[in-house]
């Protein structure tokens, strides 16, 4: 690394996304950021932007056959602003990975075992590790001399308790399959506690936090000092909340119903569970700004949907409040988490006997900066604050090859 290489390039590769940032890790400067959507679809897009302002946006669209392809053409967008990926300033890539098995707690320097053992993981990031591994795999193949660094969604998470990490079933046979609950979304409820703390200007090791991340995907955790002690995906990221394509909790001997009953196959119970359940399973669509247009005009099936989204999101608090035993703050994030205020307020109802309450006019507050939506002197702070996976990724990909 040379000494004025102070860049980072963060890929965060999506089932069918890519989202990326260029940062510069003397000031946290954001010199790029885009997305490339609907890859493998007939209506890809590529949204480029040489800042962090939004100013001077640049769209592609059509066809982005597969991951490789929408790598390249990323690289391509940054060229054209004279950040090309062959820049000398750039100091390491940073790549967002799902899962990190029992191997990984820490962000790692990728080298070919590294990437091994990324690809035996597959089978329990199906929709993820793949999409991780393309990037890469692509990514070392344009710049073969640079540090790639690997930062793991389940990282955060490998402090739970064993009670909270293991499943009750034989120990003999989960200790051979490594089955365990991992938890994932870790890079984003570390990035949001810590800003929760600076929020409600106290140390992160006093306070007792339930994070909700909500997003296509959606998880919660409960994270004592700083420290996460149970959340809500397990051995994969189905487990736990309803989400927009994954069913989260439900009995596993639906599985073997399924099988045995509906004459399912494995894959097809997989793609069942993982892409066609949730809120598309429950109404057609998954994204909750058009599930909210929909309850409002009154639709049926959409105001299930939602209902049973937020019944699920209010077990989860309140599991995590016994858990914590007393909390300090619950804070939203992630797509739905900062923006749905309908859903903040529907999961916080009813729940004024545990001190937690929504401020209407708080929360109807449309603001990109993390903020309080409780009233001033509630014995529990609720808040939205945004996440920022590409900007944590960034920060422990810079620490590792800076030292
Ligand atoms: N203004 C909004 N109101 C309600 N929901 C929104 C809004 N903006 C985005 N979302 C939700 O956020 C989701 C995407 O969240 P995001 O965190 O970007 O997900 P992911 O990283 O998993 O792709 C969308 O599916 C949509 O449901
Ligand atoms: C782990 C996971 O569910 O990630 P995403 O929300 O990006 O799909
Ligand atoms: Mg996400």
């Amino acid at each position: 690394m040379t000494s004025q290489a102070t860049r980072v390039l963060v890929l965060n590769s999506g089932s069918s996304s890519v989202k990326y940032q260029l940062l510069d890790m003397r000031d946290g400067t954001r010199l790029a950021v885009g997305l490339v959507e609907r890859i493998g679809e007939s209506a890809s897009r590529l949204v480029h932007t040489p800042s962090g302002d939004g100013a001077g946006r640049r769209e592609r669209t059509g066809r982005i056959a597969d991951h490789e392809r929408a790598l390249e053409a990323v690289a391509e967008e940054l060229a054209l602003d004279g950040m090309g990926i062959d820049s000398p300033e750039l100091a390491a890539i940073g790549h967002r990975v799902v899962h990190g098995g029992l191997e990984f707690s820490a962000p790692t320097v990728i080298d070919d075992a590294v990437l091994a053992e990324i690809e035996r993981l597959v089978p329990v990031a199906p929709l993820h590790n793949p999409a991780n591994i393309t990037g890469i795999r692509t990514a070392r193949a344009l710049r073969p001399d640079l540090p790639q660094v690997a930062v793991f969604d389940t990282a955060f998470h490998t402090t739970m308790p064993e009670h909270a990490a293991r499943y009750a079933i034989d120990v003999a046979t989960a200790d051979a399959h490594r089955i365990r609950r991992y938890g994932f979304h870790g890079t984003s409820h570390a990035y949001v506690s810590r800003r929760a703390a600076e929020l409600l200007g106290r140390a992160p090791e006093e306070l007792n936090l339930i994070v909700l991340h909500l997003g296509n995907g959606a998880s919660a955790s409960a994270v004592a000092g700083g420290r996460c002690v149970d959340t809500s995906m397990g051995l994969t990221p189905l487990e736990g909340l309803v989400m927009g394509t994954r069913s989260g909790d439900i009995d596993p001997a639906v599985v073997f119903h399924l099988e045995r009953v509906a004459g399912m196959d494995t894959d097809e119970i997989d793609e069942l569970l993982n892409k066609k359940s949730g809120l598309t399973g429950l109404c057609g669509d998954n994204d909750m700004r058009e599930i909210r247009r929909r309850v409002d005009a009154g639709d049926a099936a959409a105001t299930l949907a939602f209902d049973i989204y937020i019944h699920r999101l209010k077990k989860y608090i309140g599991a995590y409040y016994a858990v914590l035993g007393r909390v300090d703050a619950v804070v939203f994030t992630a797509g739905v988490g900062e923006n749905a205020a309908p859903v903040r307020e529907a999961a916080i109802a009813g729940l004024g006997e545990l001190g937690l309450v929504v401020d209407a006019e708080l929360n109807a507050v449309r603001s990109g900066e993390p903020r309080l939506v409780s009233p001033e002197n509630a014995r529990v702070a609720v808040a939205v604050v945004p996440t920022d996976e590409e900007m944590e990724i960034a920060r422990q990909t810079f620490a590792l090859v800076d030292a």
